[in-house]
């Protein structure tokens, strides 16, 4: 009976197989010119105040471009989405249950094409986005465009905000290290234009930040088929929530589209949390891999995929880990590329490490050893903190 049961397990951590990302082609927007943009299709150029305000903010995000699927066109089409009291969510709803799962797809198939097994060979799908307020929702429509097998196990991740696409993963690694053979295949598609809206006090860092992307991830325990190539092995995965910050992060579905809400706090309450995170991930890395020093980590010893909810809290991690300046390069390209795509982010950091480590590794002289293990941290309503432990296998 125990033997049969461990033959229903995967062998070794889930891995991270495949990697796509995709942004829709709507528009891209440079953060220099996003306010008067913003300010004169929100028909609001007489709101000068708060034209100036969302100026000085963009000024500080560390983003230089983004991308959206809204353009002109679509607002001359539903003037009803500059108007937040006025009923628009089944307008918005109606895009984006097409709009997502179409992104996702498109990450979607460039992760399936680089993990070189057919579609029908996945058994999992975990989809998250803040966009799925219908049912049958995103995940159904995305397994029809990609012709997964109609056994497809599905699970939709609704209104996780930005750590959906970590809480995504976490649940691949469950899903594949119990079920022996799974082959999960992750999508995190993230629109904003279900929370587009004219300016008021209260949005101005929500317009500033968040940008549209849709990333895929192939994940899989051993053993590997001919041809699958293991990139991150997923160690250990922690979630931990930090007590009484309930209202400092939020969404909010409403008539007239979904609200976000973040407190000017959160950089700080992530400063004072993020190390007993991590601390306590690393520990149960330990006991998964049984050996007691594997607890004991130099954060710059590490690499490090950390979610660019905004660039404060970038520095913010930065400062209380004691991080050399360049270890969260790659969060940082991301933001500055893409801007905040809530839940889908996470997956373009862990591509553009991989990206830089194949980079580093052709560069690199005999002697200048490439971290082997590295974080990934993301943060989203709840507080809530995803925290995983990642490790290189020794073929990368
Ligand atoms: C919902 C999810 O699940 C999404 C997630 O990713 S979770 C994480 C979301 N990200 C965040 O919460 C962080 C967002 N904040 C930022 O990126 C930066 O604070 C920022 C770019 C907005 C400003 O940068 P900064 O270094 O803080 O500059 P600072 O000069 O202090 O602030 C600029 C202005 O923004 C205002 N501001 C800063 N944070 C604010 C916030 N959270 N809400 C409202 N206003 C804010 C400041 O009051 C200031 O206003 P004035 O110019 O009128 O004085």
């Amino acid at each position: 009976m125990h033997e049969s049961r461990s033959m229903e397990h995967g062998e070794g951590p889930a891995t991270v197989l495949a990697i796509g990302t995709a942004n829709p082609s709507g528009a891209i927007v440079p953060q220099d010119e996003f306010a008067d943009q913003f300010f004169r299709v929100t028909k609001s150029e007489h709101l000068t105040y708060l034209k100036e305000k969302l100026k000085r903010i963009c000024q500080k995000t560390g983003i230089e471009k983004r991308h959206f699927h809204m353009t002109e066109d679509i607002l001359r089409a539903h003037p009803e989405f500059l108007d937040r009291e006025l009923p628009s969510l089944d307008a918005r709803i109606h895009i984006v249950a097409t709009e997502v799962p179409k992104l996702a797809a498109s990450a979607a198939a460039k992760a399936i094409a680089e993990w070189g097994r057919p579609a029908t060979d996945i058994t999992h799908l975990v989809f998250s986005t803040y966009s799925g307020c219908r049912a049958p929702s995103a995940d159904l429509q995305l397994a029809s465009l990609l012709g997964l097998r109609h056994s497809v196990c599905r699970t939709i991740l609704s209104l996780h905000g930005c750590y959906g696409g970590a809480r995504a993963l976490h649940l691949a690694k469950d899903l594949a290290e119990n079920n022996r053979g799974a082959r999960v295949l992750v999508a995190c598609s993230e629109i904003t234009l279900v929370c587009f809206g004219g300016p008021d006090g209260g949005n101005l860092v929500g317009h500033a930040l968040f940008g549209d992307g849709a990333g895929a991830v192939i994940v899989g325990a051993g053993p590997f088929a001919a041809g699958e190539r293991p990139l991150f092995e997923m160690v250990s995965a922690t979630q931990t929530t930090i007590p009484g910050t309930e209202h400092a992060l939020g969404m909010q579905v409403t008539g007239g589209g979904i609200d976000f809400h973040l407190a000017i706090q959160v950089p700080m309450l992530l400063g004072h949390s993020v190390e007993r995170c991590l601390l306590d991930a690393f520990a149960s890395s330990a006991a998964a891999v049984g050996d007691d020093d594997a607890g004991d980590v130099a954060w710059n010893d590490l690499f490090w995929a950390v979610h660019p909810g905004g660039r404060p809290i970038l520095d913010k991690i930065e400062a209380v880990l004691k991080l050399e300046p360049g270890k969260l390069a790659a969060s940082r390209h991301v933001l500055r590329e893409y801007g905040n795509m809530s839940g889908a982010t996470i997956v373009f950091v862990l591509d553009e490490l991989r990206r830089r480590r194949r980079e580093e590794e052709a560069d690199r002289d005999d002697d200048h050893q490439l971290p082997e293990w590295g974080a990934m941290l993301a943060f989203g309503p709840g507080i809530t903190i995803e925290t995983m432990v990642l490790h290189i296998p020794q073929a990368n």
